[in-house]
Parts: C-alpha cells; structure tokens; sequence
C-alpha cells in the first residue's frame, strides 16, 4: 500500500495550477448519462474517484473517451440500469446516477451507499425528494429500486419539494431527475455550493430550464430531451483552500492559477485572520505568510459558510498556531478522525462532542500517522510540511481520491515528498 514521506521544514514558494473540482466532475459525469449525443467535458481532475465514476459509466453502456482534462461521454446507447454495491462501496459519490438513470431511463437499481469515515451519510432525502416526484421507490436487499412505469408517459411529476437538511449531492440528484420531468420542480433549502452551480450551467448547455441555482430555490422546467454540450468544470475551492493552508503554515509564499476568491470567501477570511496576507485576481491567488499563525476559530457550515472539507487542514493550522481555538464540525458527526493522528505529532487537542479545543504548540514532530479519509488526510499533509523530521503517512489512497499529482505540486513548491509501496 502505498505512504507518503514528507520530511518537514520547507517553507513553500511558487506557483501552481489548481484542477477541475472533484465535487462538481463527479456529478457532471453522472449527468452525462442524461444527455442523448456526447457530453464533452474539459478541466477533468485525474483522479481515482473520476477513474471510478468513468468504469461506473462504461459498465452501464455509456461510450467514455479520456485524453488528458478533456472526457467525453456518449450516453445513446445505455444497456444498464444499474450501480452494484461492489461500485457504490469504492465511492459513494455513485449515487449521483440515480436522478438521470430514473428520469431518462425510468428504472434504477443502485446500491444504498451506508455511512463511511465521516458519519452515518444517509440518503433519505434523494429518495424522498424523488419520490415527491412521483417515483416508486423500494429499498430491497441494500439497494434502491426505483421506477417510474405507473406514471403519465413515464415520466416524472414536477413539484415542489422542501428538503429538510442542506444536501449537496441530494440536491444535485433532484436537479438532475427534474431536468427531463414534466412540468416544474421547485426545490427549496437547496444546496448553494458552487458544484451545485457548476452542475446547473452544463445542464442548462445541455437544454436543461434551470433557474435560481446558487440561491436556496431552484426552479428546474423540465424538458423533452436533453442533447450533448461543451463544459469546463469549476476549480476545485477545497484544492485550493488546501494549499493556501500549506504555504500559511511553512511560511511561505505561493500563487495558485485557476484558482477562483469568489469560492473561497469564508476561507480567505479565516486565513487573514490568522496573520496570512492574500492577493487576488479574477482568475489566482497569492499567498504569503511568515509562519507566526494566530489560532483561528472555526465552525462548519453549508456554502456560503465555512466548509466541512476545509476543516481538518485548518485544524492542523490551528495545531501550529499561536493561542487556543475552537474547531466546531456542524455537518459531519465523526469527522475528527485526523486528531488521534495530530496528538501522534505532538498537537495538544481535546474533543468534547462536535468541537475540538485545539492549544498551539510550538513544533510538531515528524512520526508515522495513518490516513483515514480524504481530508483528514489532507491535514496530515500540512502537519507534516512543518513538522520537525519525518513523516510518513499510511492508507493515501484516501488523498488519490481527491488531489490530481499532490506530491509532484508540492514539490513543484519546493516541498520534500515522495511516495513509496
Ligand atoms: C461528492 C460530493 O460533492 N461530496 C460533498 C458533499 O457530500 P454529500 O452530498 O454526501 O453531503 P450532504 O451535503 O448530503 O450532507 C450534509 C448533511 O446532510 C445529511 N443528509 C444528507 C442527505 C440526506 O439524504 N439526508 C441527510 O440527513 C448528512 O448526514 C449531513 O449531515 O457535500 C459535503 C458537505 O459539504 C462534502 O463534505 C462532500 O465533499
Ligand atoms: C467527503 C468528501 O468526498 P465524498 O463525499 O466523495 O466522500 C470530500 O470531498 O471531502
């Protein structure tokens, strides 16, 4: 299995290109499926969980082509119905299948995703959702059965449908099953997340009648048929955020190109907080720090607030910094399974419920630490850039998922990593 081997105490310097969003290409690659001639999609992130989506696709029939950023995906010829558990279980991301397969195709069988590292994870709201869409939907044997036969044309029901919870890839599901239904869906308490948006404006390219998205209500007019387009994905905020978190902690002074402010308001607001000086323009942003931090308190929430993906790598900054702080987690109720793994650095961290009461100390120690999911492993990352010696991280399969060449960019800026089996 393959370890990262980070050996600590470079202060980072340069620049780097940040990629297309994990979180806005694996929906999109789902909505592929809706699309009658091929989707064209540049700006797609080498990643494994877009390897899985891609395999997940191919196995149901749809024509996937890949040459460097650029996929393309020909979905008229579909011949499976289906996301087995054996797919769902690598990443659950796949339930994103649901909402196209059942509205274009009006049948799905997907395998229910269960919890995983961070929480419990449920998916009631997709259901219910499609279900207030007039969907039949059954749970049998650990899958979701879901059809649309018994309805006019077969189609789906427009409607208006409150969900309860701000669900990102619920809403994205909902959105995708009201593209082709008939008549109008209004969602309310929608997710505002810029993935959210990303996914709305390449279905609208595909003749999708979305309104609203990036806003708390979407209006989606459903349509006949949905064709191919061209799309660029959205760069990836949390990529971003990451790196801007690693040159703030070693010192350093970085530009991130393709890199967009607007996304990351609460995070740069945070950042300067901390002592950390950032430029930006319409397309980069720089950052310079001189490595004396102030702990920053922290409280996740959905977009336009701080985000739930961001927490572990401000976590491990908060571990280096100056003061104490709060880190209170709002939507995930175990995603604090980085702090065993920072208190093996040497980091002075209690937990009491949903909130870590994290001390700065003056140095981490270098020491092997094992990666338990993506972002909690992100942090393990920017703990050991400053860390005193060496640190080798297990299980980084979990950082594969989510960052395209991670130790090739860090070490772009300087960074000693390498990766060993
Ligand atoms: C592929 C993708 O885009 N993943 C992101 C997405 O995950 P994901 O879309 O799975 O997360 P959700 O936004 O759905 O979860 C938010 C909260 O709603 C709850 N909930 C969700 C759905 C549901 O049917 N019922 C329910 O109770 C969840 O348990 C959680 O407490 O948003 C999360 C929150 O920003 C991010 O951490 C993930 O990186
Ligand atoms: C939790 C994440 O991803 P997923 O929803 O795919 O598990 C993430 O991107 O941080």
């Amino acid at each position: 299995m393959d370890k990262l081997i980070i050996e600590g105490g470079v202060p980072l310097h340069g620049e780097i290109v940040v990629s297309g969003a994990k979180n806005a290409a694996l929906p999109i690659l789902c909505a592929g499926l809706l699309a009658e001639t091929p989707l064209i999609l540049t700006g797609v992130p080498e990643l494994r969980d877009v390897a899985s989506t891609l395999k997940l696709l191919d196995t149901m029939g749809v024509k996937v082509s890949k040459a460097d950023d650029q996929v393309s995906l020909d979905a008229s010829d579909v011949a499976s119905f289906e996301a087995t558990y054996e797919m769902v279980k690598t990443m659950r991301a796949s339930i994103l299948v649901l909402g196209p397969l059942l509205s274009r195709f009006g049948t799905a069988r997907v395998s229910l995703p269960g919890g995983c590292a961070i929480g419990s994870r449920p998916v009631d709201l997709h259901i219910k959702g499609l279900q207030a869409m007039g969907a039949a939907m059954h749970i049998t044997h650990g899958y979701i059965q879901a059809s649309t036969l018994h309805l006019p044309n077969r189609r789906l029901q427009g409607a208006t449908y409150y969900m309860d919870m701000v669900t990102v890839t619920g809403t994205e599901n909902l959105m995708m099953a009201a593209a082709l239904a008939q008549g109008t869906t209004v969602l309310e308490n929608a997710a505002k997340e810029p993935e959210v948006v990303d996914l709305a404006e390449c279905l609208n390219k595909m003749g999708a009648k979305i309104t609203g998205a990036g806003t708390d209500t979407i209006t989606i007019e459903g349509v006949e048929r949905l064709t191919g387009a061209q799309h660029h994905i959205v760069c990836d905020r949390i990529e971003a955020g990451t790196y801007m978190v690693a040159a703030a902690m070693t010192g350093g002074e970085v530009t991130l190109k393709n890199a967009r402010a607007d996304l990351l308001e609460a995070v740069i607001e945070k950042l300067r907080e901390a002592g950390v000086q950032i430029r930006t323009d319409a397309n980069s942003i720089t950052v310079k720090s001189n490595g004396q931090l102030k702990a920053v308190n922290i409280r996740t929430a959905p977009h336009p607030a701080f985000p739930t993906d961001m927490q572990a790598q401000f976590m491990a900054m908060n571990t280096m910094a100056e003061g104490v702080s709060t880190v209170v987690e709002t939507i995930f109720e175990n995603r604090f399974m980085h702090v065993q793994e920072l208190q093996r650095m040497g980091a002075n961290i209690e937990i009491q419920g949903n909130t870590a009461f994290v001390k700065g100390v003056p140095a981490l120690e270098g020491a092997n630490v094992m990666a338990t999911d993506l972002r909690a492993s992100a942090g393990l990352v920017l703990a050991g850039l400053v860390a005193e010696g060496e640190t080798v991280i297990d299980r980084i399969y979990h950082l594969d998922r989510g960052y395209e060449r991670l130790e090739e960019k860090l070490n772009q800026l300087g960074a000693k990593v390498r990766r060993s089996n």
